[in-house]
């Protein structure tokens, strides 16, 4: 009896043991995971990405390579071979292709140009994998050495372990970055726990010209097993610290054209006794914004929806270096002194700059001429809930109102060239979640949760047609240098990224097997 139980007791203490090592064990997987440590399987690809590295680069550099600028007509066909360059790299892979034509658009002097197609792509169809849909983009912003480059444009060149050249960032580089991710999954004949599909366009820098109508025509059949839809084409807020993406601007584009007559003229034959189309526009120009950076458009600020206390906690807790901001700039004084200020200037108020003029004389030296035709081009950041048409309507009777004021001859003509909506999407989504434990695997620590100040043209539209999740999950540094001379992606970041999005498919897998244990667990019930 005295034995049975000493027996029985000590089942007991060996039971509860037992079960306390398992507490421990199952303590210090949570402890490990939310610290960011990788499983074996993460290693061995993050081990893959990083032996492999130089390859990564090596394409990033043919990629550069390619001039493919969607802004001035006469480089569409190196676009055109960009998009071909991408297909043909996502077909190596073992994904399907499909190039959609886009037909064509109209040039300002009326001539008509082709659009450059458009990849559709997916790889794998498993009914119980999630299915990933990734967008991104292969053109470039125009870049010339003589811009004031310290490197060519077009040829990768690393410096102290940056990688500079158009496109680099924006967004070359964060397309390759996913196509390396699965490349290292097949290398390593490891099943990839999502299927992918891509959407990749040569147009995104002109407004992704084409591109909408597209969606709603494929929302029924290439969107229509799609769970989730991630861009990679922004920067992180600091140069260091990661960030989620759930907010962009939108921007209209206006054209101001000011015209005297059909030719240049000698300033000394007609400066005095014309009405100059520059000066004109100068004055049209000027009187868009005041020295504090207010837009000077009657309504422009109606519709803006203001900012909510809840906001405004979220912005006194984001980490932003302010100096580290300006630094970047190269610019010695901002129009805001506090984080506040400054984050809600960028996301949620509504911005107007001036981007150039055409017809301008604009090389070194003085030519002493006064131009018969010039065309002033800026744009406005919109944010919600700015109306676009409203907007259009609004610019373009305050600039015929300023204009007529002048009493001038000279003819005026206002066109909207390019226009695209902001984007805001819900954080508490589940893709959020999978990507803020990617992001700690990889880099150890906790994205900051963002907005852009930047427009991506079809995220809005992405999420009101398809209806699907959309996260931006960018890999870019604050210090990337968009749309600059000094474009770059750091090795680390390309290489990281690689991983991020490497890990990204692995913790979305988990997610979804989560979330439909918990509904086949609820339709039980
Ligand atoms: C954020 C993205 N990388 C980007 O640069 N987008 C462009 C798109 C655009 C907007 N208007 C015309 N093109 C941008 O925000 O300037
Ligand atoms: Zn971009
Ligand atoms: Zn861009």
């Amino acid at each position: 009896m005295y034995l049975t139980s000493a027996c029985g007791y000590l089942l007991f203490n060996i039971a509860n043991f037992v079960l306390n090592l398992q507490i421990l064990a199952l303590s210090v997987i949570m402890l490990l995971f939310e610290a960011g440590v990788s499983s074996g399987l993460e290693n061995q690809i993050f081990q893959y990405i990083d032996l492999h590295q130089n390859e990564f680069i090596q394409t990033l550099k043919e990629w550069v390579a390619v001039e493919s600028d969607s802004i001035q007509p006469e480089l569409r066909q190196e676009v055109t071979r960009m998009v071909e360059l991408t297909a043909d790299r996502l077909r190596a892979m073992g994904t399907t292709v499909e190039l959609v034509k886009l037909g064509s658009h109209k040039l300002p002097d009326g001539q008509s140009l082709p659009l450059p197609p458009l990849i559709l792509a997916e790889l794998g169809k498993d009914p119980q994998k999630p299915t990933v849909c990734f967008y991104g983009h292969v053109d470039v912003q125009p870049a010339k050495k003589e811009d004031g480059w310290k490197t060519d444009p077009y040829t990768l060149t690393e410096i102290d372990g940056n990688l500079y050249g158009r496109g680099a960032t924006d967004n070359k580089g964060p397309v390759l970055a996913w196509i390396n991710a699965v490349e290292s999954f097949r290398a390593l004949k490891l099943d990839i726990p999502v299927n992918l599909k891509f959407i990749i366009e040569g147009m995104e820098e002109a407004g992704s010209l084409g591109l909408e109508e597209i969606i709603k025509k494929e929302n029924q059949r290439f969107f229509s097993d799609v769970d989730y839809i991630v861009i990679s084409d922004n920067l992180w807020l600091s140069n260091r610290k990661p960030a989620l993406t759930y907010g962009t601007r939108g921007n209209i584009c206006f054209s101001v054209e000011v015209r005297c007559g059909e030719r240049d003229l000698h300033s000394g034959s007609f400066g005095g006794i014309i009405h100059e189309p520059m000066t004109d526009l100068i004055a049209l120009l000027d009187s868009l914004v005041d020295t504090s950076g207010r837009i000077l458009i009657p309504g422009v600020y109606d519709d803006v929806a203001s900012l909510t206390e809840e906001e405004k906690k979220l912005y006194e807790a984001i980490e932003f270096d302010l100096e580290e901001y300006k630094n970047n700039s190269g610019v010695k004084k901002f129009l805001y002194d506090t984080k506040e200020e400054i984050l809600s200037h960028l996301w949620r108020y509504p911005s107007l700059s001036i981007h150039g003029i055409e017809g301008a004389f604009h090389e070194p030296g003085i030519k002493t001429v006064i131009p018969a035709k010039v065309i002033g081009k800026f744009s406005i950041r919109q944010v919600p809930h700015m109306d676009i048409s409203i907007g259009e309507h609004q610019v373009i009777k305050y600039l015929e109102d300023v204009f007529s004021k002048r009493n001038s001859p000279n003819k005026l003509k206002v066109s909207v060239p390019i226009s695209a909506m902001p984007w805001v999407a819900d954080i508490n989504d589940p893709l959020y979640t999978a990507a803020r434990m990617a992001i700690k695997t990889v880099f150890g620590q906790d994205p900051e949760m963002i907005r852009d100040g930047a427009t991506i043209p079809i995220a809005q539209t992405f999420q009101n047609i398809t209806r699907k999740s959309v996260m931006m999950l960018p890999i870019g540094a604050a210090d990337d240098a968009e749309h600059s001379q000094k474009e770059k992606i750091s090795r680390h970041n390309y290489i990281q990224g690689t991983k991020l999005f490497a890990a990204l498919f692995l913790e979305i897998a988990k997610l979804h097997g989560q979330l439909q244990e918990a509904s086949n667990t609820t339709t039980t019930n």
